[in-house]
């Protein structure tokens, strides 16, 4: 007897390939070439958080301290209540950052500002990456973008992981560059690569005994405060940055206050003059936040 003619309707298996064989490639093309995260920090906070915390406006003022390399000081730029919520999340994974090698978060670092040779580069402060899904952060991060604009930090650029980073009395941070001398992968992206195009550091903690901690920039520099030293004596910066005796400015950490500067040069090379160092915490406590914005390169180093 004949065999009938095979059926034209695929079997259940082959259908069930067929259904692994595409989901498999949409999710790998998705893993390589899908453009960074993008509004993650927004994605994330409405799809987890949204019924449990909404953002609030935040009314924050800027001071252009330095218009090249761009230097803009910010206050109120976190609320006390987003800046707690940050600290929680982080703190319980504080670890001591000790010290970086090439190839870590701080590969870029020159001691003597002449050269670029590699020093080690010592900090004595603890460090925590901060999770994405942290609502306050993610607030924190909406109004960052916001701040920067689409032309500096593209609709399918990212944050990054942002960092937590604590001092105790003694503990401080060497000068160094927040950018990388090299690009680096962006992790599950083949082909993607990256460098933080410019840096936000938000001091998160206010503390009425604390002294020193000051952030110093050697190599900006700005007009000498002191032949304006005004009725409080605190000069041009009321009390919110003053000139270091050895050259550059150095800024107050108090909570909400936040700097911003940008890292690369027009050309894409990090910029040297952006060099800066936690200064020595002679007391109490000082809590920050890092936030890297990151610029995507397609195709190499
Ligand atoms: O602690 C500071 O004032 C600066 C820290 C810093 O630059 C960093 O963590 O990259
Ligand atoms: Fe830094």
């Amino acid at each position: 007897m004949a065999q009938p003619p095979p059926s034209p309707v695929p079997s259940r298996k082959a259908v069930l390939s067929y259904t692994a064989i595409i989901t498999a490639l949409l999710v790998g093309f998705w893993t390589r070439y899908s453009p960074g995260l993008g509004h993650s920090e927004h994605d994330l906070f409405k799809s987890f958080r949204a019924n449990e915390y909404q953002c609030q406006a935040q009314g924050y003022t800027t001071e252009i301290i330095s218009t090249d390399p761009l230097l803009i000081l910010l206050e109120d730029f976190v609320s006390g209540e987003e800046a707690r919520g940050i600290i929680e999340t982080g703190e319980a994974d504080l670890k001591t950052s000790g010290i970086q090698r090439p190839g870590s978060p701080y590969s870029t670092v020159t001691k003597d500002r002449t050269s670029s040779t590699f020093h080690l580069l010592f900090t004595t402060s603890e460090s925590a990456p901060l999770p994405l899904t942290s609502p306050h952060l993610t607030c924190l991060l909406s109004r960052a973008r916001d701040f920067m604009g689409p032309s500096l930090l593209s609709p399918h650029e990212d944050f990054g992981t942002p960092q937590l980073v604590r001092y105790a009395p003694g503990e401080h941070f060497d000068e160094h560059y927040d950018w990388y001398e090299n690009l680096q992968p962006v992790p599950g992206r083949r082909g993607m690569w990256f460098n933080r195009v410019a840096s936000f550091f938000v001091y998160l903690d206010d503390d009425s005994e604390r002294e020193g901690g000051e952030t110093w920039f050697p190599r900006i520099e700005v007009e000498d405060a002191s032949h304006d030293e005004g009725e409080d004596g605190e000069g041009k910066g009321k009390g919110k940055w003053k000139r270091h005796e050895e050259g550059g400015v150095m800024f107050t950490p108090k909570r909400g206050r936040a700097l911003f500067w940008v890292n690369l040069m027009a050309n894409g090379t990090g910029d040297r003059r952006v060099i800066h160092a936690g200064l020595p915490l002679t007391r109490g406590v000082k809590s920050a936040c890092n936030i890297w914005p990151r610029r995507f390169y397609v195709g190499g180093r």
